[in-house]
C-alpha cells in the first residue's frame, strides 16, 4: 500500500472515531491526529517534502514539529521497533571513503569520529538531524537533501547532493549517507554516487556491491525506475552544470566584446548554458529558472544590479555564486577581490569560478529586496538618478562622479526618523544615509567607519552633517577618504554606527537606491542576513 494511502486510512480513521466517541474530551486529539496524518498524506501524495519544514541546519521547524507531532510519534515508534529486531548494524563500510547507515542521535558523535566521519548527507525530511553545533565540534560537515520515505529526490536536488559529496570527498573527507533506516533513501544516493564515480555495466551490478556491505538494502519500484532512468540518460555525472545569466548592455555593453573569451574558458571545466537579460527577462527570473533546470552554480555576468537580481535566487541556499563584472562600477567585486577587481577584472573573475573557494557573506533586506552592497537616501540616490544608462553609456565612471557632484552641490537635506535595532529612534536632519552591507573606497558616502566587514553580521549606518557652502562640503568628503584610507572614523561631519536591523522613515516620500538601483518610499525597513550567500572567491594563491 503507497503510504499516501495508509497516512489518508489513519486520518480516515480518526475522523470516524470522532464522529462514534461522543467525548468532545477526546475530539482535540483526534482532530490533531486527522490533520497531521491529511497534511502528511498530502505531501506523499504530491512528493513534497518541504511540508516538514527541515532546514538547512537539519532542524525542523517547531510550529511543523508540533503540527505534525502524531506522525511524529508513529514514525518514531516505527522506527525504536525496527531497529530493535534489525541485526543490520547502524553503520556499513562501502568503500573505504564511503558509509551507510541509519538515523543520527548525538550519542553517534564519538562513534562517527571513530569512523573517521568528516562528512554527513542525511536525506531524511522528517527528522532533526544531530543539533549543528555538535557536527562543527566534532569537525563535520553537514547537508540535509530532504526526501520523503520511500520517495525519490528532484533530479536538480540529487545533482547538487552529488556536487556536494563530490567536494567533500576532494578534500579527504569520509562521507556518511544515511536515512531513517539505512535501506532506501541513503541506498538511492549511494548508488548515484558510486555511477557516478566508478565503472559499472548496470544498476544492478552497483545494488549488489553495496549489498555485499550492507545486506538489508532494499529500494522499492519508484527508486529503482528513477535511479535506471538517471542511469540510462547518463546524467549521472560529476561535470558541474554552470548557468551564466548576463546582462547585455552592462557596462555600455561588454559582454559581446568578451562572450567568446568567457564560454571558451568556462566550457573547458563546466557544462555552461547562457542566458540572456532582457527588459522584458530580468536576471532574477532567468536565475529562478536556472536553478529550476539543476544549475550547480550560477554566475552572474553584468554590474551590481545584475549581480544583486542573480544573487535574489540563490540568498539562503548553498548554491554558489560567480561574479563576472560586467558593469560600469562593479562595486561588489571590488569589495570581494580588491585590486584584482580593477587590474584584470576578467582574469580575476575566471580565476575564482573555476579554482576559487566558496566563502559566505551576509547580505541584507530592504523593504523585501535583497541588499548587497548598500542602501542609499539623499546623495546616492540623487546621484544614481543622474548617472541614467545614456550617461553611463557615455562617459562610464565619470557619470557616477557627475552625479556625486551635482548630489553635493545641491545639498537637499532631509529630515528623517531613524531607529538603530532596539534603541529609541531618533530625528536627523541630514543630506546622506547609507546603509551599506558592503561598500569599496570608491563608495564614498559609506566610508563613515573607513571599512565595512561583510562577515560581521552587522550593517553600517553612515549619516552626514548637513554642510554650509562649498569649503564645507570638500570638508565632508575629504574628511570620508581619510577614513576610507586609513580605515579609522574621524567623526567630525560623517558619522557611523553599526547595527543589524535598522529603520528609517519620514513624513515625505523618500528617493533610495539598492545597489544602484532606484526606489522610492515613506519608510525603509532594513535588515541584515547573516553568511546568506555562498560566493566563490579567488583562492590566496
Ligand atoms: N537587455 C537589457 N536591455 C536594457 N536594460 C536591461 C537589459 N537587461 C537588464 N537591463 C537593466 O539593466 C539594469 C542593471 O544593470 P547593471 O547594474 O547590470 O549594469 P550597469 O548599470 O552597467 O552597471 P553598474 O551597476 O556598475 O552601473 C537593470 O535596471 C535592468 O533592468
Amino acid at each position: 500500500m503507497p503510504l499516501s494511502a495508509l497516512y489518508i486510512l489513519i486520518a480516515l480513521s480518526a475522523v470516524m472515531l470522532m464522529w462514534l466517541l461522543p467525548s468532545p474530551w477526546l475530539w482535540l486529539p483526534l482532530c490533531w491526529i486527522a490533520l497531521a496524518f491529511t497534511l502528511v498524506a498530502s505531501a506523499y501524495a504530491i512528493n513534497r517534502p518541504g511540508i516538514f519544514r527541515k532546514r538547512s541546519n537539519g532542524q525542523l521547524s517547531v510550529l511543523m514539529r508540533w503540527l505534525l507531532l502524531p506522525f511524529h510519534w508513529l514514525a518514531g515508534s516505527f522506527n525504536a521497533w525496527f531497529w530493535r529486531y534489525d541485526a543490520t548494524p547502524r553503520f556499513s563500510k562501502i568503500r573505504d571513503d564511503l558509509y551507510l547507515g541509519s538515523r543520527l542521535f548525538s550519542s553517534d558523535i564519538s562513534e562517527l569520529q571513530r569512523l573517521q566521519i568528516g562528512a554527513v548527507l542525511d536525506v531524511t525530511a522528517e527528522f532533526d538531524a544531530i543539533p549543528m553545533a555538535d557536527l562543527q565540534q566534532a569537525g563535520i560537515n553537514y547537508l540535509n537533501l530532504p526526501v520523503l520515505d520511500h520517495a525519490v529526490p528532484s533530479k536538480a536536488a540529487m545533482r547538487r547532493a552529488l556536487q556536494w559529496m563530490s567536494r567533500q570527498q576532494r578534500h579527504g573527507r569520509k562521507l556518511l549517507v544515511h536515512c531513517a533506516l539505512g535501506r532506501g533513501r541513503s541506498v538511492l544516493m549511494v548508488a548515484a554516487w558510486l555511477l557516478c564515480r566508478e565503472s559499472f555495466d548496470s544498476v544492478t551490478q552497483v545494488l549488489t556491491d553495496i549489498r555485499q556491505h550492507r545486506t538489508s538494502i532494499r529500494l522499492n519500484r519508484r527508486q529503482l525506475k528513477f535511479l535506471k532512468r538517471l542511469w540510462q540518460s547518463q546524467e549521472l555525472s560529476l561535470k558541474h552544470r554552470l548557468w551564466l545569466i548576463v546582462n547585455p548592455v552592462s557596462g555600455g555593453g561588454k559582454w559581446p566584446k568578451y562572450r567568446e573569451q568567457i564560454c571558451q574558458r568556462l566550457q573547458q571545466y563546466y557544462e555552461v548554458h547562457v542566458l540572456e537579460t532582457t527588459p522584458q527577462k530580468p536576471a532574477a527570473a532567468l536565475a529562478r529558472k536556472a536553478i529550476r533546470s539543476g544549475a550547480d552554480m550560477l554566475v552572474a555576468g553584468g554590474g551590481d544590479g545584475t549581480v544583486n537580481e542573480v544573487a535574489s535566487a540563490v540568498i539562503g541556499t548553498d548554491l554558489p555564486l560567480g561574479i563576472i563584472p560586467l558593469g560600469t562600477t562593479n562595486a561588489l567585486s571590488q569589495v570581494l577581490w580588491g585590486l584584482g577587481a580593477k587590474l584584470e577584472p576578467l582574469g580575476t573573475a575566471l580565476e575564482a569560478i573555476i579554482n576559487g573557494e566558496q566563502q559566505r557573506i551576509d547580505t541584507a533586506r530592504c523593504n523585501g529586496r535583497p541588499v548587497l552592497l548598500l542602501v542609499g537616501v539623499g546623495f546616492e540616490a540623487q546621484m544614481i538618478k543622474t548617472a541614467n544608462r545614456e550617461r553611463k553609456n557615455a562617459l562610464g565612471e565619470l557619470a557616477y562622479l557627475q552625479g556625486f557632484w551635482q548630489a553635493f552641490s545641491q545639498n537637499r537635506e532631509m529630515l528623517l526618523t531613524v531607529r538603530l535595532d532596539k534603541s529609541a529612534p531618533f530625528s536627523l536632519h541630514t543630506g546622506s544615509v547609507t546603509v551599506a552591507n558592503s561598500a569599496p573606497l570608491t563608495t564614498i558616502l559609506a566610508q563613515g567607519a573607513g571599512y565595512t566587514d561583510l562577515t560581521d553580521g552587522l550593517l553600517d549606518v553612515t549619516w552626514l552633517t548637513p554642510t554650509e557652502g562649498l569649503s564645507d562640503s570638500l570638508l565632508t568628503i575629504a574628511e570620508l577618504t581619510v577614513n576610507g584610507l586609513t580605515k579609522q572614523s574621524l567623526d567630525i561631519n560623517a558619522h557611523h554606527q553599526k547595527a543589524a536591523r535598522i529603520r528609517i522613515s519620514s513624513t515625505k516620500r523618500l528617493d533610495y537606491v539598492i545597489d544602484g538601483e532606484y526606489f522610492s518610499g515613506r519608510t525603509l525597513n532594513i535588515q541584515v542576513r547573516p553568511a546568506s550567500l555562498n560566493v566563490l572567491l579567488p583562492t590566496d594563491d
